[in-house]
């Protein structure tokens, strides 16, 4: 990819937020607030872009460093996390200035069984977003988003479930009802997550159990991945 393709990652193009009013776009208020836009990233940079992007062993969401990651997807963790951005995502799920909140971003490579049951996020997240980053899925409900009514029904969708492909995020305000999850799937899952948390110190404290998660999983990923494979299609995981 030559470098015409690099102006997709300005940081001016995101914060004017005109994607986020896309006729593409899904936006609901109830049972709470939630967001799809599945064309937020144009999948022509995508060849550009996920070079970039860090490789993982393990299965989950760990916290994002630069160093881990190539200058472009830097630069788009940036304009993703700039003020504006955050302002205009949190406007549409009547979040008022979002941006006052710290962000804590997390980056997953891969899953296993055991992820994606049905969970509102903790307390300590004002809002969640998810980019997700893979130029195919398999034309399969495992690993597809689904935005739910209940909390102990994954097939209580409130939208059609949201494939995991290149450029589309997913985005919802955390309420006591923001249930949310997919059915399993093992393999490779690339999703960019960007929290708004309510104060450094949670931020702080869910860094740290994210990396000592990883280093356990670099441990005894084997025993995780079978602890998960027999999992119910309606569990449920409290945060
Ligand atoms: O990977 C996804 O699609 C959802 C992840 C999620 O809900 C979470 O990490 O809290
Ligand atoms: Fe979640």
């Amino acid at each position: 990819m030559n470098a015409a393709a690099l102006p997709a990652f300005d940081t001016d193009w995101l914060p004017a937020a005109t994607h986020l009013l896309s006729p593409a776009r899904t936006l609901r208020h109830e049972p709470f607030d939630f967001i799809v836009v599945p064309d937020l990233l144009p999948a022509a940079s995508a060849p550009a872009l996920l070079p970039d992007y860090p490789h993982f062993n393990e299965a989950g969401f760990f916290p994002y460093t630069p160093q881990q990651c190539g200058p472009r997807f830097n630069a788009l963790v940036a304009a993703l996390t700039a003020p504006a951005f955050a302002d205009a995502l949190g406007a549409q799920l009547n979040i008022e200035r979002l941006s006052q909140y710290p962000t804590l971003v997390t980056l997953c490579g891969r899953m296993n069984m055991r992820h994606g049951t049905i969970h509102t996020d903790s307390r300590s997240k004002v809002a969640t977003a998810l980019l997700y980053l893979n130029t195919s899925w398999p034309d399969t409900s495992a690993g597809c988003l689904r935005f739910l009514a209940d909390a102990h029904d994954i097939d209580a969708v409130l939208v059609p479930e949201i494939r995991p492909l290149f450029g589309t995020l997913a985005m919802f305000k955390r309420a006591d009802n923001s249930f949310h999850g997919h059915l399993p799937c093992e393999g490779e899952r690339k999703v960019l997550q960007i929290a708004w948390v309510v104060s450094e110190e949670a931020k702080a404290r869910k860094t740290r159990r994210g990396r000592f998660s990883r280093l356990m999983k670099q441990l005894f990923g084997g025993f995780d991945r079978r602890l998960g494979a027999g999992r119910d299609r309606n569990a449920g995981h409290l945060d």
